[in-house]
């Protein structure tokens, strides 16, 4: 995986803030809402009195739900497990479309929001479930507890027998491990007795994932209905029990009718589920603008995870041991190598195994923001469900109800929007919270539109969100990229509410970086080399989040002025198994390893282990020397020129000089007038590179680019198979699948 690879871990959930003194005095756990609000003043002010009123409003909110619940029908959770944001759209448009069709109790989360105790308790009968599969097929770090509780072999048979449910998986069939994740949740739920309410769907990106989708959507209703409300007659009749609370709101939701002006496609307008209190107690404002100051805290540098794994939640911070630029300053392209000083961590990573950085937005991008939205970058807030019995005394509030609150309330609501840490100032929250750049979603081009002042500004974001719209939305957003700030810029009666804004916008994704080295050669170190990311638009030239700000940490390194050791700067990381991209332990097995550009850098690691391997292994009998024993290894690896990017290129040689590779090839794609690419230097090892790729055990490894490369390189072992083995193509395709099953082709791809 590669640092442009779109990140394991799109939640960034944050461990529980402090909560305000008063919260703690009147008995609240971590994470719950204060019942006016969570505004200090009033808490402060606060006596026997007053937690008398706010323990009656509760209550009578409590008893109120539970009546709408009774007359309601059954509640509808849509679960997803999301790693880029894909699921979790499609999920929330699914649940913002619920009332349109009469189901007035529906709630969105994540799997880790929702938790496996509700579900095993049989407190969530229906759960449309929206999943993808991240790395090789890993779970989305929004769903990893969930999913590890749910495979576990000593849940007993029939615990899932009273939910309903349904899967939509969203995949992509060059992955190795194809749908790994929704099949795995469509098997257990199964295995446990829950049933299938509607047919799971698979939506593989490689045949276009929205027109599938869309089907599978509008075909979801009718059987939802019948789960939801058991007497209902169909989806286009009226919800049997009368006309539900959530009908009549929903209206001004619904695609068609609510975006108005004849367009078809545009996704309901979802509920904005928070609303904002801002701290007006200066001492607990004084407190939160320290701790964001002095961050990372002595507690933070503390933190150790027992496993050495960490989390976004709980990242380890990092110093800088080294960077330096691997590619020449004549090159187009940039690829930096950061060494980490992990010592002290227990982090016991493998080569395979990827760092997650938590990056920053540019503070440049958040600025100009805040000045757009004319807000005080310096005002602290937190969040509090909209529906929740002090909604009306909130100092400010969105425009829209939630259906879903307040039934997520009396279920014990989690906390909302975890990813920006609240209570903290608003900048914090955009530069670390908020995913600001990649191409916005229609659903928040719908909230946008619906904010406009101008009707013609309103129509065009509208258009942009609609069905009818999706060249303009290919061309003008996915190829333009616009960051929000841009949108906003280009339509300027744009005046989102800021709730509503916080709460579409997406979380700001960790990044994943294969790690370069072998603990037994570095130990105390991982390394990392990507690329710094830089990409032409439409809207002119973008930079890399992560990357662009990774670059400009280690400036101080990389242009001389200041040695590693002088740095005092540390990063927050977190540790994602390869799982089965790893080295074979024996290193008796045969291994072919395919990595052009950065998809090199997870091969670095590889052969520094086998070296420090090989050194430590007993003389083998009768060879002579321990590489000649070992088995095979062979590395493919392609750049454009030896000048300007052969990156680690004299460690390769030095591979070879001491027996670690027994093989290595180099494709300078512009070294001549023809371009040459590993694919081509594959084929004409012909014969010899049969006999590794079909030797007994043998392993085959390609990291790299998923769109071209993989591809190229699968047909290039195809067409081997095919010449040197004497198979059919389909035989061929067949035996590099069971290698796949076996985890013996193994590929950590990304487009
Ligand atoms: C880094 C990365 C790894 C992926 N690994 C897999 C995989 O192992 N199996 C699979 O079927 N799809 C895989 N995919 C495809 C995703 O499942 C697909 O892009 C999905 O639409 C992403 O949904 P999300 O944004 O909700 O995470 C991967 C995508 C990326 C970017």
């Amino acid at each position: 995986m590669q640092g442009q690879a779109p990140s394991p871990s799109a939640n960034g959930s944050a461990k529980p803030a402090p909560q305000p003194e008063a919260a703690q005095k009147a008995g609240f756990k971590p994470g719950q809402q204060l019942a006016n609000g969570g505004s200090a003043p009033v808490a402060a002010s606060g006596g026997g009195a007053i937690l008398a009123r706010l323990r009656a409003a509760r209550e009578k909110h409590a008893a109120e739900a539970a009546g709408r619940a009774a007359a309601s029908g059954r509640e509808v959770v849509v679960a997803y497990a999301s790693q880029t944001g894909t699921s979790q759209e499609i999920a929330r448009n699914i649940q913002a479309e619920c009332s349109k069709h009469g189901i007035a109790r529906s709630r969105v989360v994540s799997f880790d929001e929702l938790g496996f105790e509700d579900v095993a308790a049989g407190k969530v009968p229906i759960l449309a479930m929206i999943a993808s599969s991240t790395g090789d097929g890993d779970v989305p770090d929004n769903a990893v507890k969930f999913l590890g509780k749910l495979k576990r072999k000593s849940q007993p048979e029939g615990l899932l027998k009273d939910v309903q449910f349904t899967v939509l998986g969203l995949g992509d069939s060059n992955y190795t491990r194809y749908m790994a994740v929704p099949r795995a949740f469509r098997t257990r739920f199964t295995d446990l007795g829950a049933a299938c309410f509607y047919d799971c769907l698979e939506a593989d990106e490689v045949d276009g994932l929205e027109e599938f989708v869309d089907r599978w959507v509008a075909g979801l209703w009718g059987p939802l209905k019948q789960a939801a409300l058991p007497t209902a007659v169909g989806d286009n009749g009226p919800p049997a029990n009368g006309k539900s609370p959530g009908a009549a709101a929903a209206a001004d939701n619904s695609s068609e009718s609510g975006a108005g002006d004849g367009l078809v496609g545009v996704p309901a307008l979802a509920p904005t589920r928070v609303a904002l209190v801002w701290e007006a107690d200066r001492a607990q404002a004084e407190r939160v603008a320290a701790a964001e100051a002095a961050h990372p805290t002595a507690a933070d540098l503390a933190e150790r995870d027992v496993k050495g794994m960490y989390s976004p939640e709980t990242p380890f911070w990092a110093r800088v041991a080294d960077a330096r630029y691997l590619t020449a300053p004549t090159s187009e392209r940039k690829v930096l190598h950061v060494a980490f000083d992990v010592s002290g961590s227990g982090m016991a990573y493998h080569p395979g195994d990827s760092l997650g950085l938590l990056p920053e937005n540019d503070p440049a991008l958040v600025d100009g923001l805040l000045a757009r939205l004319g807000q005080d970058g310096a005002a602290i807030f937190s969040v509090r469900p909209v529906g929740s019995p002090a909604d009306s005394a909130a100092p400010a509030t969105s425009s829209a109800g939630s259906a879903g609150s307040a039934s997520s309330e009396a279920s014990g609501a989690p906390r909302l929007l975890p990813h920006l840490r609240w209570p903290c100032t608003l900048r914090w929250a955009l530069l670390h919270g908020c995913d600001l750049t990649s191409a916005p979603r229609k659903s928040l081009l719908r909230l946008l539109g619906e904010h406009c002042g101008d009707a013609a500004q309103r129509r065009q974001l509208l258009l942009l969100a609609s069905r009818g719209g999706k060249d303009a939305y290919a061309k003008e957003i996915r190829e333009g990229q616009p960051s929000l700030l841009d949108l906003l810029q280009r339509f300027p009666s744009c005046q989102p509410p800021l709730a509503a804004l916080l709460d579409a916008l997406p979380p700001l994704a960790p990044r994943m970086y294969s790690i370069a080295s072998s603990p037994l050669e570095h130990p105390g170190q991982a390394h990392v080399a990507f690329s710094v990311v830089r990409f032409l638009t439409a809207n002119g030239q973008r930079q890399g989040v992560a990357t662009t700000w990774l670059a400009k940490l280690v400036e101080p390194i990389t242009s001389g002025r200041l040695k590693a050791s002088e740095l005092t700067l540390r990063l927050p990381l977190y540790l994602r198994s390869g799982g089965a991209f790893r080295p074979p332990e024996d290193l008796q097995v045969p291994s072919l390893m395919i990595g052009p550009g950065t998809g090199v850098a997870p091969f670095r690691g590889f052969l520094q282990h086998r070296r420090q391997l090989l050194r430590q292994r007993p003389p083998q009998a009768g060879a002579g020397s321990q590489a000649e024993a070992a088995g095979p290894a062979w590395l493919f690896f392609g750049c454009r020129t030896k000048q300007d990017d052969y990156l680690y290129g004299d460690e390769w040689d030095a591979f070879v000089k001491d027996g670690t590779l027994s093989h290595y090839e180099v494709a300078f794609s512009r070294a001549q007038a023809s371009k040459v690419y590993v694919q081509h230097l594959m084929q004409q090892q012909g014969e010899a590179l049969h006999r590794l790729v079909t030797a007994p055990g043998a392993h085959i490894f390609v990291c790299g680019d998923g769109a071209l490369m993989a591809k190229d390189v699968h047909a290039t072992l195809v067409s081997l198979l095919e010449k040197n083995g004497s198979m059919t193509s389909a035989e061929a395709s067949a035996a590099l699948a069971a290698m796949t099953k076996e985890k013996r082709y193994i590929r950590d791809i990304w487009s």
